[in-house]
């Protein structure tokens, strides 16, 4: 096969450049990436030669071999893993498949300045690309486990690359770097000096569970080594383990340094900052498991996508069996990263097998517990990092209180929300319900698009007025958890959109009330007009307990569905029917009052069917709905501006 040149996608070129010209400080990070590709490889091969017996590779020697020239200022980074065929390298290596890329390399060209770049590209990470970081060529040549050819790859990183056949290529993968002229300054460093490497994958992948060997060339500098050598023939020495292959999930935790974990984490997670908290979980006994969880510091672009991956692999004694399973973790709790790593399972296990398995049922119980009780310690122990997690992972831990009943009063209590309390601080249910005026039963909630939103609707009126504290909700699934969860500590939670409102001290319920059956009376023509005259678009038209300011609002009935929640059934494709709500009238307002009198002196004056159907599209817009026709709305509203004029 001749040599094929290919161009990259627009995304993959991009990030390239960017990586050429190194913008992130730390290039030692290529060799970690290439390490954890490798190791991966090497995972991947073993369980698949498991499954597969007509595989026929050799898996009796898995291993990741370094190797530096320095004559030619090369390094090699060789696995014996699954490899890759002819198209997978087109497809994984020319391209980038991660979703958000676009929105990535945008954001990462806008950065202003080099410490916002860091932090997106630690948030993103880019793999295999880093090498061009340091090297001005790479190539990487690769053969699939089970295939009898390989293919190699070429690239300077500009905006193409070649490929053609390899057809000696050994089994596995090795992706030799061109190193760039050192350059101390730019922390740019001699990677061909094996005391660089060692450090180097020392710090990022002592615990990979397979070996990392290095050979060095006889004449190449030994640095630290440099004693050991002396004397020996020239040639190729014996190749050393650089790494400890330690399992960290099974060390004591005083002997394991935060970094130790931190690096752990990135490998796992392909993420490049450090993990906001670490959670450790050993458990004794008949089934005996090691679990070491991290929340990451981001919530990842991809994690509200279908197909999102869940963060947790499964080992069965120290080998690695599983990413990615999600029978360890609820799917609310998604974005935890980690290991777990049970005793008493068979090293064949299956999915199939995990789902009916109890013992992955109960261990699944207990993380979700572990994390939770680590979410409120954080809370209590350290509030800032407590409101980083809320930021990034709030929204999704709150699906939680739809689907895991058991721990719904663990999640309710490590929740933050907005409130009219604070404009810039959330409160807890348990700060709410101890700051409740006296006769204040519920908590009062309203949902919205945004906090400002909800603070303009009309639906907050009487309780500013009465300087009662509002919950505002503003995320989409709030829509529906507030309709499912009965209450907290006993105290029911209220939409201030839904039913009828009622509050303050007995003695003042009981005087709202009189007032209320005297205004009934004066009104109850128009009322009873009113609901007629809108029973298209209203199941009711009644006096309003809620309203100071604005003439009218609508409000749902107590047990219905919100127009919100009904837009969000649809969106999903799911058949709902309409729900007519209720219009609110203000008795005090001018509008209103005015509306009363002259429909008691000239009930058939058409001019007040069309004020009274004014009254409801301005309720409809103040609470930011829309309306079912706005151009009849806005001819009504000029008509009445001209007569003004
Ligand atoms: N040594 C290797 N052996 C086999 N496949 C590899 C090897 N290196 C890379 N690949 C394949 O190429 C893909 C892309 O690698 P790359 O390092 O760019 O991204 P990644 O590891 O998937 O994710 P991230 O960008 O978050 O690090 C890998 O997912 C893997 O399928």
């Amino acid at each position: 096969m001749p040599t094929e040149t290919f161009e990259f996608q627009v995304e993959a070129r991009q990030l390239l450049q960017l990586m050429i010209h190194s913008i992130y400080s730390n290039k030692d990070v290529f060799l970690r990436e290439l390490v954890s590709n490798a190791s991966d490889a090497l995972d991947k091969l073993r369980i698949e030669a498991l499954r597969d017996d007509t595989l026929g590779a050799d898996v009796s020697d898995l291993h990741i071999e370094i190797e530096a020239d320095k004559e030619a200022r090369t390094l090699t980074v060789r696995d014996n893993g699954i490899g890759m065929s002819h198209d997978e390298v087109v497809q994984l290596i020319g391209t980038i498949a991660n979703s958000g890329t676009a929105k990535f390399v945008r954001e990462l060209k806008e950065a202003k300045d080099s410490a916002t770049a860091e932090d997106l590209i630690g948030q993103f990470g880019v793999g295999f690309y880093a090498s061009f970081m340091v090297a001005d060529e790479v190539t990487l040549v690769t053969r699939r486990a089970g295939e009898s050819k390989g293919t190699r790859w070429t690239s300077s990183g500009e905006g193409t690359y070649t490929i053609d056949t390899a057809p000696d290529a050994p089994q596995g993968t090795s992706v030799t770097l061109r190193l760039k002229p050192a350059d101390a300054e730019d922390k740019l460093y001699d990677y061909t000096s094996p005391w660089k490497i060692k450090e180097i994958v020392k710090r990022y992948s002592d615990f990979i569970t397979w070996p990392i060997r290095m050979v060095t060339a006889a004449d190449s500098d030994t640095g630290a080594d440099e004693e050991a050598s002396e004397g020996q023939e020239a040639g190729p020495r014996e190749p050393e383990t650089l790494n400890s292959m330690k399992a960290l999930w099974a060390r004591p935790r005083d002997e394991v340094s935060d970094e130790e974990y931190h690096e752990l984490y990135k490998h796992i997670s392909h993420d490049w900052s450090d993990p906001l908290e670490i959670v450790r979980l050993q458990a004794e006994g008949t089934f005996e498991y090691q679990a070491l969880l991290f929340i990451p510091f981001h919530a990842p672009h991809d994690l509200f996508m279908q197909g999102y991956k869940r963060g947790v692999q499964l080992y069965v004694k120290r080998v690695f069996i599983m990413d990615d399973c999600e029978e360890l973790m609820p799917p609310y709790l998604r974005f935890v990263k980690g290991v777990v790593d049970a005793q008493d399972l068979s090293l064949n296990v299956s999915r199939e097998i995990l789902q009916q398995d109890r013992q992955i049922q109960l261990m699944h119980r207990r993380l979700a517990k572990k994390v939770l009780s680590t979410v409120k310690d954080m809370m209590t122990g350290s509030p800032e990092r407590y409101a980083t997690f809320w930021r990034e992972f709030g929204r999704v831990l709150k699906e939680g209180l739809l689907s895991d009943f058991e721990n719904r009063d663990a999640i309710l209590a490590v929740s933050s929300f907005a409130s009219t309390h604070d404009k810039e601080e959330l409160t807890t249910l348990q700060a709410y319900v101890e700051r409740m005026k006296e006769g204040q039963e519920h908590i009062y909630y309203l949902t919205g698009e945004s906090r400002q939103a909800i603070e303009n609707s009309p639906h907050m009126e009487a309780f500013r007025a009465k300087g009662i504290e509002v919950l505002l909700l503003t995320d989409p699934v709030d829509e529906v958890w507030v309709d499912a969860v009965p209450g907290f500590e006993g105290k029911q939670l209220r939409s201030i959109a839904k039913g009828e409102v009622d509050l303050g001290t007995e003695e003042e319920k009981k005087e709202a009330a009189d007032e209320r059956e005297k205004r009934q009376e004066e009104y109850a023509a128009l009322l009873t007009w009113m609901s007629e005259l809108l029973g298209e678009h209203v199941k009711e038209v009644r006096l309003s307990s809620r309203l100071t300011v604005s003439p009218a609002c609508v409000v749902s009935d107590t047990h219905d569905v919100t127009p919100a929640l009904e837009q969000m059934y649809r969106a999903m494709g799911q058949e709902v029917p309409h729900v007519k709500r209720i219009l609110e009238l203000n008795p005090g307002h001018p509008l209103v009052s005015g509306l009363n009198k002259a429909h008691a002196e000239r009930s058939d004056d058409p001019a007040l069917a069309e004020t009274a159907e004014l009254l409801h599209g301005m309720a409809l817009l103040a609470e930011g709905g829309e309306l079912t026709d706005p151009s009849r709305f806005i001819k009504l509203v000029a008509q009445r501006l001209e007569n003004t004029l």
